[in-house]
């Protein structure tokens, strides 16, 4: 995937994706699909009538294209740091898996900020972009004060433009407000970024993970802790996140982890390239062991052993176990490590979403 900041790069013509996509989820994976080349042509009548060229021939020289603004709009105007489910790095791994030709990060600063919804699209998506064909979600907005609607590109692309409707998802005793359905009630949910922030806040990770279409995932790097979880019997690798990743609530996760390195045992060995490792998880401040209540994300795997600092891992979170707790004794929170991978066993072969796609 070609990524481009500088307008004058563009490849074009494309067949573009507008927003700001954070997540990936399964709202934007619509709004995104039908400009992949795959599904293209299905979507939307053939183009241009007008050119000496096939439209098949024409359709596959569209680049499929991700449109986005970096940094957020609401950066730009609050001018503090966003707390993000995909940053960058993410989204570009997201978007390379779905198939995207190219991302597009505009550079939003004051003088895009100022362009009217027809400056933008004439400057930008016309001259810049050469946009042949744009998807978008139903209630994009654009332009300066979010002027520009779905109907300003209507004008324009015609029956070029898709437009993905609300997307829901029906979920079983989800409760996002705090309550608990009655078992068997059904309710659909608006898939959205802001519903998975709330649900990742709640520790609501089935929920979270069903809307995205995946598991949340965090992904940093593994630095030195204390060096107490080896005394413990728990050995823990302390990821070292991206500073505006969206963390969920505070607690104990089972978790699958990828980019591990062979470990140390013989069986661990054998295993080329190395599978994910089932794992659990704990974020918080360590009110047992700690004074200084800095927040750490630790995660111990389970039938593992080796050495992991300076390696990138992939941290997938499958289920939230239990919050954090102050412990009077180790023994105690060692009991309670131990009861957390039990859980962390027991859902290999159990309903949780994505919990068996490893
Ligand atoms: C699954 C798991 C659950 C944990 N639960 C708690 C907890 O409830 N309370 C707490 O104070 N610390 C908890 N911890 C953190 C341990 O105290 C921590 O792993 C230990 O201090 C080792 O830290 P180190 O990596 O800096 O050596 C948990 C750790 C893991 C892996
Ligand atoms: N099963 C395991 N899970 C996590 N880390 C492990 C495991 N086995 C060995 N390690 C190694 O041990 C380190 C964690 O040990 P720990 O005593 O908790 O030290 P630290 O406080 O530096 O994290 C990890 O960074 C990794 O290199």
């Amino acid at each position: 995937m070609i990524i481009v900041s500088d307008l004058s790069e563009i490849s074009q013509p494309t067949a573009i994706a507008l927003g700001n996509f954070d997540g990936v989820h399964l709202g934007h994976q619509h709004v995104i699909e039908p400009v992949l080349p795959s599904s293209r042509a299905n979507l939307y009548p053939k183009f241009p009538l007008d050119l000496q060229v096939a439209p098949d021939l024409f359709e596959q020289a569209l680049i499929s294209t991700v449109v986005t603004f970096s940094p957020h709009p609401q950066e730009f105007f609050s001018s503090t740091p966003r707390l993000l489910l995909t940053p960058i790095a993410e989204k570009v791994e997201q978007l390379k898996a779905l198939g995207v030709e190219q991302l597009v990060l505009l550079p939003f600063d004051a003088a895009l900020a100022k362009l009217t919804a027809q400056e933008f699209m004439q400057k930008i998506l016309i001259e810049r972009l050469n946009v042949q064909k744009i998807s978008v979600g139903f209630n994009f907005r654009f332009g300066y004060k979010r002027q520009g609607s779905i109907a300003d590109l209507l004008d324009v692309w015609g029956n070029h433009l898709h437009v993905v409707p609300e997307q829901t998802i029906s979920l079983e005793g989800n409760h996002l407000d705090g309550t608990h359905p009655e078992k068997n009630h059904t309710t659909p949910i608006r898939i959205s970024s802001s519903n998975i922030r709330t649900a990742l806040a709640q520790g609501e990770l089935e929920l979270a993970n069903s809307l995205l279409g995946r598991p949340y995932c965090l992904t940093g790097t593994v630095v030195e802790g204390n060096q107490l979880g080896r005394q413990l019997g728990f050995p823990t690798a302390n990821l070292q996140l991206h500073p505006q990743k969206l963390l969920p609530r505070d607690g104990v996760y089972a978790v699958y982890v990828d980019g591990i390195p062979a470990g140390t045992e013989p069986s661990m060995q054998i295993q080329t390239p190395p599978q994910p490792v089932l794992g659990v998880m704990n974020i918080g401040v360590r009110p047992t062991v700690s004074g200084d209540r800095l927040r750490t994300i630790e995660v111990h795997l389970l039938n593992w052993s080796g050495d992991l600092y300076g390696c990138d891992l992939t941290v997938h979170l499958l289920k939230f176990v239990r919050p954090e707790k102050k412990f009077t004794s180790l023994d105690e929170l060692k009991a309670q490590i131990n009861a957390d991978c039990d859980v962390a066993l027991s859902i290999r072969n159990s309903k949780i979403p994505f919990s068996t796609a490893y």
